[in-house]
């Protein structure tokens, strides 16, 4: 597995593997890889020979005040992890080499972008979706692949993917938990002993949702209210959104019907967590 920090060597390394007939999967991450990155990173190399893995904290996804600077970064023990699960190249660039001084271009997708984690995060979306579609241009996969804890981005990048006509297939993939639940997070590290067990409210009430769901409960209202009283008896919790929405268009539903999404954010202490749920109902 070879590291590389500049879009000029990243495009070399892709075009050798292309020559020799081979299919390019990219994985994006922000890197301190865990079992999540190293899932998406292996079923990139089941469905293609050639694997791109992007490290890079990207800063205009940050907005004013959240962790860009303290942001847990280790690139020893990310190459360890991606070599182990077949990445082929690791893409490591620096903030000046994505961002030189004269930059000046965005991308913006609307609408879906301004509900659930656009609202506390204003910009964030468009921080995404701007060094998504660079790294997409530099990297040129066949196919790139999303986490679903992450189910607005993959909403958000889908829409891109749509309207601005580009030749990549985006591949969604299963949330990776703990045994005990808790969606693996980079960020999970900032948890400390007692608000890594308080964490673990945001999966028991997205599971108990599900069986509330299986036992008949149909009302989105009710359900949404149950899953906020249940949150907010947890001491070490603060609700950022609980919101009950259709899985392509991110819409608020009334009815718990079709391809529902339950998603929330929850401040456990300082760390903001998010996870959700998608069902066929
Ligand atoms: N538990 C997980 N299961 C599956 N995919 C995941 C998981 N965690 C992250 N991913 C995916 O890995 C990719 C890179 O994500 P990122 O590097 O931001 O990791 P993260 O652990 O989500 O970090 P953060 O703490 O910022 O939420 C994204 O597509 C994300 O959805
Ligand atoms: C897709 C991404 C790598 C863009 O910086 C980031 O948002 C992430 O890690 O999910
Ligand atoms: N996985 C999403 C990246 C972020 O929180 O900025």
């Amino acid at each position: 597995m070879k590291i590389v920090e500049t879009v000029e060597q990243v495009r070399a390394e892709v075009a050798k593997a292309r020559k020799g007939g081979n299919k390019i999967g990219f994985v994006p991450t922000m890197g301190y890889l865990h079992e999540g990155h190293a899932s998406l990173i292996r079923r990139a190399k089941e469905e293609n020979e050639f694997v791109v893995v992007s490290i890079f904290v990207n800063p205009t996804q940050f907005g004013v005040g959240e962790d860009f600077e303290t942001y847990p970064r280790d690139l020893a023990r990310d190459s360890d992890i991606a070599e182990q699960a077949g990445a082929n190249v690791i893409f490591h660039p620096t903030v000046k080499e994505m961002y030189p001084s004269e930059y000046k271009t965005y991308i913006e997708v609307e609408d879906i972008t301004a509900k659930l984690c656009g609202t506390s995060r204003p910009g964030h979306f468009r921080g995404v979706t701007t060094i998504v579609s660079k790294l997409f241009h530099m990297v040129k996969a066949d196919r790139a692949y999303f986490g679903q804890k992450d189910a607005q981005q993959v909403a958000v990048i889908q829409q891109m993917v749509r309207d601005l006509n580009m030749d990549i297939e985006i591949i969604p993939c299963a949330i990776v938990r703990e045994a005990d639940g808790l969606a693996m997070s980079s960020r999970n590290t900032y948890l400390s002993p007692a608000e890594r067990k308080a964490a673990l409210i945001l999966s028991q009430s997205l599971f108990q949702s599900e069986e509330m769901i299986k036992n008949g409960e149909l009302d989105a209202r009710k359900l949404r209210n149950w899953i906020k009283e249940k949150i907010q008896c947890e001491p070490l919790a603060k609700i950022d959104y609980v919101e009950i929405v259709n899985g392509v268009n991110l819409e608020e539903i009334e009815e718990i019907k079709g391809d529902v999404l339950i998603a929330l954010a929850v401040k456990i202490g300082k760390t903001r967590l998010i996870d959700n749920i998608r069902l066929e109902v």
